[in-house]
Order: C-alpha cells, then structure tokens, then sequence
C-alpha cells in the first residue's frame, strides 16, 4: 500500500518528470511562420530511441525550418518539442547535450586539419584535450576517416568532408542524431557510404536519427517515415506500413501521389 508520504513523494517528484520519455524525439503541434508566410503548421511526430527515422519533403517542405526549432536556432512560436522527454523552451541545458546536428551548409573550417576542427568542437562541448583526442579518433574510425585526422579539410572531397562533419556531430555522445540533407551534391557512391555509416550507427550503437532528404532512393521499406509537404505531415509510419495502407507499390509512389510531384 502506498502511503500519505509516498504519494507527496511521488507527486512532487512527478512535477519534474520529463514528458515523453520514450521518444527521442517529439514534436508536438509546431507551428512557425516567417511573417505571414506559414511555414509549418501544426506538425507533429516522433522519433524513437534507436530508430532511423526518414524526414522525407521536397524543397520547401518546411525541414530546415523543423531543424531550425529543433536545434533551438529560432525560439518555438507555438507547440512543444522535447527530446528524451526534456522540452527543449524549459530544459534546454538537458536536451541540446542529447544532440549531435549536421547542417545542410557545410561548417568545417577548411584551413584546419581534420584534427584541429574536431578538437575546437570538442573544447565547445567540455571535453579535455586528452579526452578529445580519444573520442576524435573513435568518432573518425566509425566513419572510415581515421587515417586523414592530420590532412587539411580542404583536400577532402565532399563526400569525405560530411563524414568528418559527422564525426564531429558526435563527438560528445548524443542519442539523438540531426541529419539536414547530408548527401546533396555526393556522387553516388559518396551517399550510398554516408547512409551506410548512418545507418550502423542506429545499427550497432542505437543512436536515433532524424534524417530529412527528398531523395526516394534513401528509403528503407522497414524505416519510419515522416512525410512533410508545405508545412504538414501528410503521413508518418513505418515505409512499408504507408504504402500498404495505401495500397501503392512503395514508398516512392505514395509520395509521388500525395505530394503531386516525384523525388528521385
Ligand atoms: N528565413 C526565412 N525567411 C522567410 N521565409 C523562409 C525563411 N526560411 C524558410 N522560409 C520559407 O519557409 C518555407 C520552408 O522552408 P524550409 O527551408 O524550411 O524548407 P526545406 O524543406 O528545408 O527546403 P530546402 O530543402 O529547399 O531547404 C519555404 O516556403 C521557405 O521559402
């Protein structure tokens, strides 16, 4: 039986309970405009731990703005997102370090080696320089990059400089993984091998990934997806679940249908 003073205990404890704790992700009711201009509206979903989880939307679909609240760049206009249940507005100390973002414009400083772009991120995110330099190495090699820590980021190729982007995204263990349209302007080649290196992560250390793309062909029949066109969720589920309900072949069809338009 539970007593008077159990129950006071487990109240007062409740209060700072995180919501949603078992979505690495969620995103309540957002909306955002940029003037008049409405970018998302009302858009919810879920990203759960561990999972590789598909922000499919043709350019202007609202995905960078998504990005954009997520990471706290612009404040939250109306709705809620939390991330492994802490509401990024009222905890963001406790969220942001949960967090690893690879933006759609390139950041690395080109002058710098590999190293010395890792290690500046490292020091932002509290990491001594011996610790740093341990986990470089270990974020490097996760991504095949190990043996160019010492060459100058602007000898890399494109494909080559995302992967030491991700490296440096995860250098302060996040759970939760932000990929804003990692394999734009890659041969094919390069985006097969950044989605591989993506996909292991979620595969063998359970890392959960948002990964926003118009491009079809990066679909997985068992991935979850969130499709976003004009500011809304017109469907989210598991890819092969989608085309089922919809009674179309794949994914690539449904959102072809829907959106009124094809990716690739
Ligand atoms: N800073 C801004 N000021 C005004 N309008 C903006 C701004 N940023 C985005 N928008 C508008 O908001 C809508 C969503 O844009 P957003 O960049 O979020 O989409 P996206 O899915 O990321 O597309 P893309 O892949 O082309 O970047 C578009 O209509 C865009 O023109």
């Amino acid at each position: 039986m539970v007593s008077m003073i159990d129950v006071a205990a487990l109240q007062s404890s409740s209060v700072h309970m995180p919501m949603h704790r078992d979505s690495a992700l969620a995103v309540e009711a957002v909306s955002h405009a940029y003037g008049k201009r409405r970018a998302l509206d009302e858009v919810s979903f879920t990203v759960a731990p561990g999972h590789f989880t598909v922000l499919l939307g043709l350019n202007g679909a609202g995905k960078s703005t998504l990005f954009s609240l997520i990471t706290r760049l612009y404040a939250t206009q109306s709705g809620a997102i939390s991330l492994f249940g802490f509401n990024i507005a009222h905890d963001p100390g406790e969220a942001l370090r949960r967090l690893g973002v690879v933006f759609q414009a390139r950041t690395l400083d080109l002058d710098l080696s590999v190293a010395q772009n890792l290690a500046y991120h490292a020091a932002l995110h509290g990491l001594s320089p011996h610790e740093a330099k341990q986990r470089a190495a270990q974020v490097l090699r996760q991504v095949a990059m190990g043996d160019r820590a010492d060459d100058k980021v602007r000898d890399l190729s494109g494909g080559q400089m995302r992967r030491v982007e991700i490296a440096r995204a995860l250098l302060h263990h996040p759970r939760l993984l932000l990929l804003d349209e990692p394999t734009v302007g890659l041969d094919v080649k390069a985006r097969a091998e950044i989605l591989s290196h993506v996909r292991a992560l979620v595969a063998k250390d359970g890392v959960a990934v948002l990964w926003a793309t118009h491009l079809l062909d990066e679909v997985d029949p068992g991935d979850d997806v969130v499709i976003l066109h004009q500011g809304h969720v017109l469907d989210q589920g598991k890819a092969c679940e989608i085309s089922m309900r919809s009674g179309i072949q794949n994914i690539a069809e449904v959102f072809t249908r829907l959106t009124g338009s094809g990716g690739r």
